[in-house]
This record gives structure tokens, C-alpha cells and sequence, in this order.
């Protein structure tokens, strides 16, 4: 029987927390057009700026978050690929990082030499973005033409809507739910306003709306801000949380660009002046734990939520390598439909 391989993919991070591979990986990371989408040397200009002083900046970070095995996002996207692996009974189980190691290219390569002509490729975003899915894509379209790879890929779509993902995320938190808190914060990566922009046709299009209701199904399946609004609402009504106990916002955003607002830096300040004192944050964008929910949520946002009133900042655990997760996530992966 053919086999049907399956390729985790995931973002990656530096190789380690000195400053140089952080130089390298943000590099890598923001000089990809899909990620800072202008002409290449306006983006190397504007790149070479940010390299002079984040580099230093991002490896404190990281040094604060960084595990003995190496950068949670890799080792908790490592445990995910073992988690899945009795749940995907068709052909191996790979993993590959967009940026680094281990790498989309290495994967593809070693399944192609185990003579494996199908390939499932899962982009672990639940959202779509260019700036994530997209270049996951182009990076595995590259690695085939620049090999001749004879390679089926079918590709998972994001999973924003599908029940299953839903129901992951509703029982992974329900642990959270169940002790006393004031409100639940649900903090989405960002985007520059221009990356959505420029996918959505309808050019009177609401980025300022606070629910996702009535948006068109064409703008919904490119619409960033409006497919995180859909997993918070999906997600408040299947865990049954009360109206005016959860928000959303957006949080790491990056240069002067106007971002999808609100921001959560002043969302953290205005939940904490408007008197809540236990809150919880769950951050959907990311299926794996990284420097964005531990270090920017967990440790600069609690201090800031703090410094704004509020008691007690939870950070709640992404679904990471949780069995339900593995599971539901093979069940995604055997609908994949098309083949790109
Ligand atoms: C223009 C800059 C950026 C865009 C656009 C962007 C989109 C985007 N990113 C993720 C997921 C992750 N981003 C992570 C880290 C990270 N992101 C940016 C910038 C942009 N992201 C930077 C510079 C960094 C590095 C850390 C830092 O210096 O602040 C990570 C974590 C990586 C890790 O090693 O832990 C993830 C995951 C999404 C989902 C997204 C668009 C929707
Ligand atoms: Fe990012
Ligand atoms: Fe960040």
C-alpha cells in the first residue's frame, strides 16, 4: 500500500540563545517577503535596522524561556510529532520548521529517500496569513522543484472552524475555566493591517469590528483578524463563557505599520484599570507554547497587567503535545482534500 506521509510544520526558532543565531534566524525570518512584504531593498534597509539592536533584545528573551532541551516551540513541536504518531497509521511522521531546524527541506528530503510519493503537509496555524501559511507552502514547493522531488502534497487548511480543533481547545482549558477568574483574555498573534489589506477584495471591510458576524465567506477565508474573531467566539460559545467575561486582542506587533487593533498591551492596561484582578490568557493563534506566550505574555505582560491594577495574570498552556490535540489533529489531517 502507498504510504502517506505526514510533515508537521511550525515556525522554529534560533538555534540557540547568543546573540548571533538570533541575529541569523531573525534574519532569515523577516528578510522572507511573505513576512515584511516589501521590495527587497527597501526590506534588507528596514531589516538591517531592526538587526541593529533586537537581536540582543530577542536572545535575553529567549534566554529567559529557553529549556535544557532547547527552545520550547521545537522541543513541544518535537513531543507533538511522538503524541501523533499512534493516531497516524498510514506512513511516518515528520516535523519541519520554516525557519531553522529542523528544517522543511530536510524533511521532504528524508521522506523522499524512504521512497514516500505522498506527503499530508499540516501548517500548524489554525489562522491563514501569508506571512505563516503561505510561505510554509512556497517553502515546500521550492524544496521539490530545487530537488525534482516527486512529492503528493496535500496541505491541511487552517483549522480555525473545524469542530475538532474547537472541542481540543475547549477541554484543554476547561481545567482553567473552572477556577474563580474575572475575565479571560484571548491574545492572537498580530498583523500589519496591509497584510490583510491586500488579500481582502471588498475594500469596505471592517477591520475595526469587534465580532466576525455577517463577514462574507470569500473575505473570511483570507481575513486574518476576522478568522481569530470566529475561534474566539466558536470558543466562547462551546466552553459557555458569559458575554462581557472574555475579549480579544493582538499582541507583537512589530516597526510603525498599523497593526489589527485592539493591541494587547492596552487591552492588559485597561482590564487591569477597570478593576479585574484574576485573569486568565489563552493565546489561539499558536498551537505550541514560544517566546511569544512565555515571554511576552507571561512574564512582560503579567508585570504590565500588574503595574495596571490587576492581582494575578494565568497564562494558559497551548494545546501543545496534549493527547487530545494529537489526536484531533490526525483526524484534521486524514480530510485533508486537495493536492497543490
Ligand atoms: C513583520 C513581522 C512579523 C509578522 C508579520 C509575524 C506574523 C506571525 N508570526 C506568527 C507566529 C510566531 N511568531 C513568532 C516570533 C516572532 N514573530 C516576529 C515577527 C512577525 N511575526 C518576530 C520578530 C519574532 C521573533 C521573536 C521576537 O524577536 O520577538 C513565534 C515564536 C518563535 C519562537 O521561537 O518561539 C511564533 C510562533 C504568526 C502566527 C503570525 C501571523 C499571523
Ligand atoms: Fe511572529
Ligand atoms: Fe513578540
Amino acid at each position: 500500500m502507498t504510504q502517506n506521509a505526514l510533515l508537521l510544520v511550525n515556525l522554529g526558532s534560533p538555534a540557540s540563545t547568543r546573540v548571533e543565531d538570533v541575529r541569523r534566524y531573525l534574519d532569515q525570518f523577516l528578510m522572507d517577503p511573505y513576512v515584511i512584504d516589501l521590495p527587497w531593498p527597501i526590506r534588507r534597509l528596514l531589516v538591517s535596522l531592526v538587526l541593529r539592536k533586537r537581536p540582543e533584545e530577542s536572545a535575553h528573551a529567549y534566554a529567559s524561556i529557553w529549556w535544557d532541551d532547547g527552545s520550547p516551540l521545537v522541543v513541544l513541536s518535537r513531543r507533538l510529532q511522538e503524541a501523533v504518531r499512534p493516531f497516524w497509521s498510514h506512513g511516518p511522521v515528520e516535523l519541519g520548521m520554516r525557519y531553522g531546524e529542523p528544517s522543511i527541506e530536510g524533511a521532504l528530503l528524508r521522506l523522499s529517500q524512504q521512497g514516500i510519493t505522498q506527503v499530508t503537509f499540516a501548517p500548524l496555524y489554525p489562522q491563514f496569513a501569508d506571512s505563516t501559511t503561505t510561505t510554509a507552502i512556497e517553502e515546500a514547493r521550492r524544496v521539490m522543484r530545487e530537488h525534482g522531488l516527486k512529492l503528493e502534497l496535500k496541505v491541511l487548511p487552517p483549522f480555525y472552524a473545524e469542530p475538532e480543533y474547537r472541542q481540543a481547545l475547549v477541554d484543554s482549558v476547561k481545567p482553567y475555566l473552572e477556577q474563580p477568574y474575572d475575565h479571560l483574555l484571548l491574545s492572537f498573534h498580530g498583523l500589519p493591517e496591509s497584510h490583510i489589506r491586500k488579500l481582502v477584495k471588498d475594500k469596505s471591510h471592517d477591520l475595526t469590528a469587534s465580532s466576525s458576524r455577517g463577514v462574507h465567506e470569500d473575505v473570511m477565508a483570507v481575513c486574518y483578524r476576522s478568522q481569530c474573531l470566529r475561534t474566539a467566539e466558536d470558543f466562547a460559545a462551546g466552553a459557555g463563557l458569559e458575554d462581557g467575561r472574555w475579549s480579544v486582542s493582538f499582541q507583537s506587533r512589530l516597526g510603525r505599520n498599523k497593526w489589527i487593533e485592539p493591541y494587547t498591551e492596552a487591552q492588559l492596561d485597561k482590564l487591569g484599570k477597570q478593576g479585574v484582578k484574576r485573569l486568565l490568557v489563552m493565546c489561539p493563534a499558536f498551537v505550541a507554547d514560544c517566546i511569544e506566550t512565555l515571554e511576552e505574555i507571561g512574564q512582560r505582560g503579567n508585570e504590565q497587567f500588574r503595574a495596571a491594577g490587576g492581582e494575578e495574570l494565568v497564562l494558559v498552556p497551548c494545546l501543545n503535545d496534549q493527547e487530545l490535540w494529537a489526536r484531533a489533529l490526525a483526524k484534521l489531517c486524514e480530510r485533508t482534500p486537495a493536492a497543490i
